[in-house]
């Protein structure tokens, strides 16, 4: 095994395994300039990743720290409270959008998060669709954390676990964490003379946790501890998990190779299964909607979404966004058929019933989506499941 000139033990390579869109997130670490602000010396090598990507058809979302950093330098102040940092956030969010404009070939699109938006489900299929007509269209999202009103995530310095929440909202295949060290080491690697590369890790337990328990670098603040979070997050969602030193040009330019030194963490199993886990044990008796034979086949036999053509009839009320239940109208058993999240709220829902798609907009005066539940969105249950 290789020693670094830091003394600290070197990662072998391994194959990333292949994926279409990915989330790479930036820590402030690779950001701020040691004499204060920002600085594009790491950033434009994973610029260039995100680039190559895009020339390989793939697609990237990054989620970027360093707005507390940028407002640091702007003020020359060391001031470290909360409403500091958060007035800081504020100062630098456009130096740092600013920083990833200048080195992109596409447009930038500023993207500012909360974990409140993506915990209530209205806002979570907003941002989403969002997010995904940003990437058809082509421009570059870059999410930062909304710091000015998420005080418990500035506090923990959360950008880690805000990374692991927006891949399972654009349904990545990957999330690449780009930091200041190489991968998990298996005990802090600045302190511990005996710490290891740990280059796999195929399931995070107490014992990875504790390899983790160290203090984060002088800039970042969540460290590797908020990063397993992430991982462990991602892994629940079928996401796997990339550690890697984002200062080592090598390691970035093989990273468009599809090679990765650093750590790979596995995600539990399929990813849109994980999705649809909850789904299916959500708890039954929930508002719904009733559809004709037609669309019943449709889901059940072709995967298909649900579309307002199909739907007869609108059961309770319930928001945009909420977990409903599809029966087939008229059969007296009320077996559940699929459960899935609604793209309408159930008044704009009567509406629209019987209708066609293209007729959406027409009705309502807008149109989220052409269908009422999308098959993304949608479990079909077998029918022991169906009560
Ligand atoms: N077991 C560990 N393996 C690797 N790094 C660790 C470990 N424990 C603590 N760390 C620290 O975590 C730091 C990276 O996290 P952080 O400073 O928050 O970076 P970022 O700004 O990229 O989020 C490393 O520089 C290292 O000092
Ligand atoms: N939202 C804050 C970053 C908080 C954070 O998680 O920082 P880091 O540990 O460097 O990823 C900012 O833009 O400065």
């Amino acid at each position: 095994m290789t020693v670094h000139g830091n003394g600290l033990h070197a990662f072998g390579e391994q194959p990333l395994p292949p994926w279409r869109r990915a989330v790479l997130k930036v820590g402030s670490s690779l950001l701020a300039a040691d004499d204060g602000g920002l600085t594009d010396r790491f950033a434009a090598d994973l610029a260039r990743f995100v680039a190559d990507c895009r020339a390989q058809g793939r697609e990237v979302v990054i989620v970027s720290s360093g707005a507390v950093a940028a407002g640091r330098g702007l003020l020359h102040t060391d001031a470290a409270g909360l409403t500091q940092r958060q007035a800081l956030a504020a100062l630098g969010q456009a130096p740092m959008i600013a920083l990833w404009q200048r080195l992109s070939d596409v447009p930038v699109a500023q993207v500012l998060l909360s974990h409140d938006d993506v915990r209530n489900r209205r806002r979570y299929l907003n941002a989403r669709a969002t997010l995904r007509e940003l990437l058809r269209l082509g421009a570059l999202p870059v999410v930062n954390e909304n710091d000015t009103v998420a005080v418990d995530e500035l506090k923990l310095g959360d950008n880690d676990n805000l990374a692991a929440v927006v891949a399972a909202l654009v349904d990545a295949e990957v999330l690449l964490i780009a930091t200041d060290i190489a991968g998990l080491y298996s005990g802090h690697p600045l302190r511990d003379p005996h710490a290891r590369p740990v280059p796999r890790v195929d399931a995070i337990t107490a014992e990875t946790h504790r390899m983790a328990a160290g203090d984060a670098g002088a800039i970042g603040t969540g460290g590797m501890r908020t990063k397993l979070e992430a991982a462990s997050k991602a892994a629940a969602a079928g996401i796997g998990t990339a550690l890697f030193c984002g200062r080592d040009a090598d390691t970035v330019a093989a990273l468009s190779r599809g090679t990765l030194h650093g750590t790979w963490i596995a995600a539990h199993g399929d990813r849109l299964l994980a999705r649809k886990l909850w789904m299916r044990h959500a708890p039954a008796g929930l508002h719904g909607v009733e559809v004709d034979a037609g669309a019943a086949q449709a889901l059940g036999v072709r995967g298909a979404s649900l579309l307002p053509g199909g739907v007869v009839e609108v059961k309770g009320e319930f928001g945009r966004g909420d977990l409903v239940e599809v029966r087939l109208a008229g059969d007296a058993t009320a077996r559940v058929l699929a459960r899935g999240l609604v793209q309408y709220n159930a008044t704009d829902l009567r509406r629209i019933v019987g209708r066609h798609s293209r007729d959406i907009e027409s009705i309502l005066g807008y149109r989220y989506a052409e269908s009422v539940i999308h098959r993304d969105d949608l479990v079909v249950l077998p029918q022991e499941d169906a009560a």
